[in-house]
């Protein structure tokens, strides 16, 4: 692992790298494309007009996409942390290839929406922005410094950001949307804790409040560290960590927002769409890779190329997906995506999950007649490989749940 060959582009990979490449059927030559793949950035809509003031604040062109409403790009190397723009949450970075994913789940004003990976949030602020101020966003995540994250966003881009759940996302059941009276987003994670503002689990729950007493603090601490020393490991107990004033949170019991459904019930009155945008190995995020220079090449070791670790990103990624179509009502719409082009990772897991649920049934992504993407290996998905596509390299797959009878 220690011995650097392969030069590509600027960076040099690690041997194991260029052969997990190999190993994958992956062409180590898409770092190379990393050079002429632009820098994307989203204005949120209405602010088109802030690109000649952006333009002159960086000192160069911004182009308007051709094929993803409200996404211009920009030369690799300029930065916009420093415009008015950013500053004033106008406008933030998110890949096109990332846009296009959220375009395929075809949002729509007054939908229900989970998103069940969902920090740092750039595609949750995307979903918000599609759905306006009716329905409602669920956002789920197991990592709290991401969801931190996700929480400061939201609020930046002037983001409903009512609920932040901490929840254990196997044991998932919707909370059920028609309790909320208007779009609200919900950041969850499996951290283990007593829930924020009640003091007895049969205590209603109270306004939320930043000021935890510090017995709180501690449990919050002590969750924190075992999670991050056992991310996959399954904790028991849903709990809520955040929620906003109107979120139809407050007033209920645990037992009122955390219910049982059974599957006859979420066919009613599940989701209408879900994004499973999972977790994996990001291979296909070039940008991501080549940070690995600044960051250790040990750590791309542990993250991307260690087989058991590798496995158990596949068992997840299944499980998410499984998870998150349970979910989803009768006719609604799931979108699975992953920032790498591993086959084990995308067409293998789709295949897996589409063998085991006779529901699911794979649709045609109408929008991507447009894209630069091309057909992946299964019918009906397709694939942004970023010597053809300039974005990030990304996996899309598009569900609908039959009834069966
Ligand atoms: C590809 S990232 C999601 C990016 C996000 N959709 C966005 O647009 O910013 C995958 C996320 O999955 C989260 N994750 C990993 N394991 C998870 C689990 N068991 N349940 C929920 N989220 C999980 C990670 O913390 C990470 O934030």
């Amino acid at each position: 692992m220690d011995e650097k060959v392969a030069p590509v582009s600027k960076i040099v990979l690690p041997a194991a790298f260029v052969e997990f490449l190999h190993q994958n059927g992956l062409d180590p030559s898409i770092y190379i494309a990393s050079q002429s793949i632009p820098r994307y950035i989203r204005l949120k809509p209405g602010c088109g007009t802030r690109v000649t003031e952006i333009e002159e604040e960086v000192k160069c062109k911004i182009r308007e996409l051709s094929w993803l409403p409200n996404f211009y790009f920009l030369p690799p190397d300029v930065h916009i942390a420093s415009t008015k723009g950013y500053q004033e949450g106008k406008i933030y970075g998110i890949d096109a290839a990332s846009g296009a994913s959220v375009i395929a789940l075809n949002v729509s004003p007054g939908d229900h929406i989970l998103d069940l990976c969902a920090a740092p949030g750039a595609k949750l602020c995307m979903i918000l922005d599609l759905i306006g101020c009716s329905g409602s966003v669920t956002g789920v995540d197991v990592a709290r410094h991401r969801l931190a994250a996700s929480r400061t966003m939201l609020q930046k881009y002037g983001q409903v950001t009512d609920v932040v759940f901490s929840l254990q996302m196997e044991l998932f059941s919707p909370l059920f949307h028609q309790g909320f009276s208007q779009a609200v987003s919900c950041v969850m994670n499996l951290i283990k804790h007593r829930l924020v503002g009640m003091e007895e689990e049969s205590e209603i729950y109270k306004e939320w409040t930043h000021r935890r007493p510090y017995k709180e603090r501690k449990r919050v601490a002590k969750a924190r560290e075992n999670v991050s020393r056992h991310p996959f490991v399954r904790n028991q107990d849903p709990e809520l960590i955040f929620y906003g004033r109107n979120s139809g949170v407050v007033g209920l019991r645990k037992s009122e927002v955390f219910r049982s459904v059974d599957d006859l019930e979420i066919l009613q009155f599940g989701y209408d769409k879900v994004f499973v945008d999972a977790e994996c190995t990001h291979d296909g995020s070039v940008r991501h890779i080549q940070k690995f220079e600044q960051w250790g090449w040990e750590t791309l070791s542990r993250r991307v190329l260690d087989a058991e670790r590798t496995d158990d990103v596949t068992v997840l990624q299944l499980k998410l997906l499984t998870n998150g179509f349970r979910l989803l009502k009768a006719g609604g719409f799931l979108v699975y995506s992953t920032c790498s082009l591993t086959v084990a990772q995308n067409e293998d897991v789709v295949e897996q999950f589409l063998s085991q649920n006779l529901s699911a049934e794979l649709v045609e992504i109408e929008d991507a007649k447009g894209w630069p993407c091309s057909p992946a290996r299964t019918p009906k998905t397709l694939r942004f490989d970023p010597s053809a596509s300039f974005t990030s390299g990304l996996f899309i797959a598009k569900f609908t749940k039959l009834t069966i009878r």
